[in-house]
């Protein structure tokens, strides 16, 4: 349904507040042919309206020659940025800049993070992002399991359908996503709610089953009958099942890249507002599939790059798997349940 530009300001004015926006600082709006015209028009009128001096920054569309979808994640890693000085000295000199075209995975975003920039990505449509207005009970939900994950050496996830698999942590930062960038150099993505790391390179071990009902993103396709993944030494080794897989399969096999085949991100979802059923009422191309990332209680990993970590796996293909009625366990105690969030100590 539509959302009015008042409702989209107003929302806009209350994550720019979480985000600490103070009058004076300078926001830079990145756009581009994709970007959503009631989403700029209304950022802009709030950032104004507190006080901030608000450039945009139009960059031309790129990868559209390699990418097998227009969704901006289904080819990550290069961007408009890469070599674009003086585009960097920009986003650099600037206090927040608001991505509306989607830069993620690009080692261009983490140069910008360094200079102390605070970055928001929103590309969802503006009713999604309404719908899902950040609040500070986010962060505190986010933050609070992020201190469980922190001291975790080992997650290990099992569900009916067959998954068993380990992964060993310590290596990587969290990606604490709750939705608004309250600190110098904090990235965060509107609309999210949910926790993640990546595993230590080489050391995830076991089965992921991807069952019925569960999620390929970009495909954004609930999956109709099992892929069976064994991954070994922290790569899928092999992939067993039907016409999913042979689908999942041909997709990843045209980046011709081994390293797409990494375990990337692990973790689960926290944002109650957010719905596992939500993406059958899309479009394919009229939303990147935030729900299915952040509904709570899902077991979301991915393949692909490690950049967004701080690693140098910058390959070109990532896919976010976000899976149901799993049991995802840090040390032996248990974060999810079957699907449902469990043993939450909130402040
Ligand atoms: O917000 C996001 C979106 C995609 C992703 O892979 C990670 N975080």
């Amino acid at each position: 349904m539509a959302i009015s530009d008042y409702e989209m300001i107003q929302a806009w004015r209350q994550v720019l507040s979480l985000s600490n926006l103070k009058s004076g600082e300078t926001v830079t709006i990145l756009t581009n042919v994709l970007t959503n015209p009631q989403t700029l028009q209304t950022a802009t009128i709030a950032a104004r309206d507190m006080g901030a001096i608000v450039n945009r920054l139009d960059l031309p569309p790129m990868n559209g020659e390699k990418s097998l979808s227009r969704d901006a994640l289904a080819y990550v890693g290069t961007t408009p940025l890469t070599g674009n000085k003086a585009a960097m000295a920009l986003l650099k000199e600037s206090d927040l800049v608001l991505d509306l075209m989607l830069l993620l995975f690009s080692p261009e975003q983490g140069e910008i993070l360094e200079s102390g920039t605070r970055m928001l990505l929103a590309v969802e449509p503006p009713e999604v992002l309404a719908r899902m207005v950040p609040t500070e009970a986010d962060r505190s939900r986010v933050l609070a399991a992020s201190a469980k994950l922190q001291k975790a050496k080992e997650m290990h996830v099992v569900s009916k359908g067959g998954t068993n698999v380990r992964f060993k942590l310590g290596q990587y930062p969290m990606l604490e996503e709750y939705g608004f960038v309250d600190k110098p150099g904090r990235w965060d993505h509107w609309p999210s709610g949910f926790l993640a790391t990546w595993p230590v390179e080489g050391q995830s071990n076991g089965t992921i089953v991807i069952d019925k009902g569960d999620i390929l993103l970009p495909q954004k396709n609930y999956v109709n009958e099992p892929i069976i993944l064994h991954v070994e030494d922290g790569f899928v080794k092999k992939m067993e099942g039907g016409i999913d897989t042979e689908l999942l399969r041909d997709f990843i096999e045209t980046y011709e890249d081994p390293e797409a085949y990494a375990i990337s991100h692990i973790g689960w979802g926290l944002q109650d507002r957010a719905r596992w059923s939500v993406l059958g009422l899309y479009d394919r191309e009229a939303t990147i599939g935030m729900d299915a990332r952040a509904f709570a209680g899902n077991f979301l990993f991915s393949l692909g790059p490690n950049t967004e970590a701080g690693g140098n796996r910058n390959t070109a293909c990532h896919i976010d798997i976000p899976l149901r009625n799993c049991t995802v366990m840090l040390d032996g105690q248990e974060v999810v349940h079957q699907g449902k969030v469990v043993n939450e100590v909130v402040a």
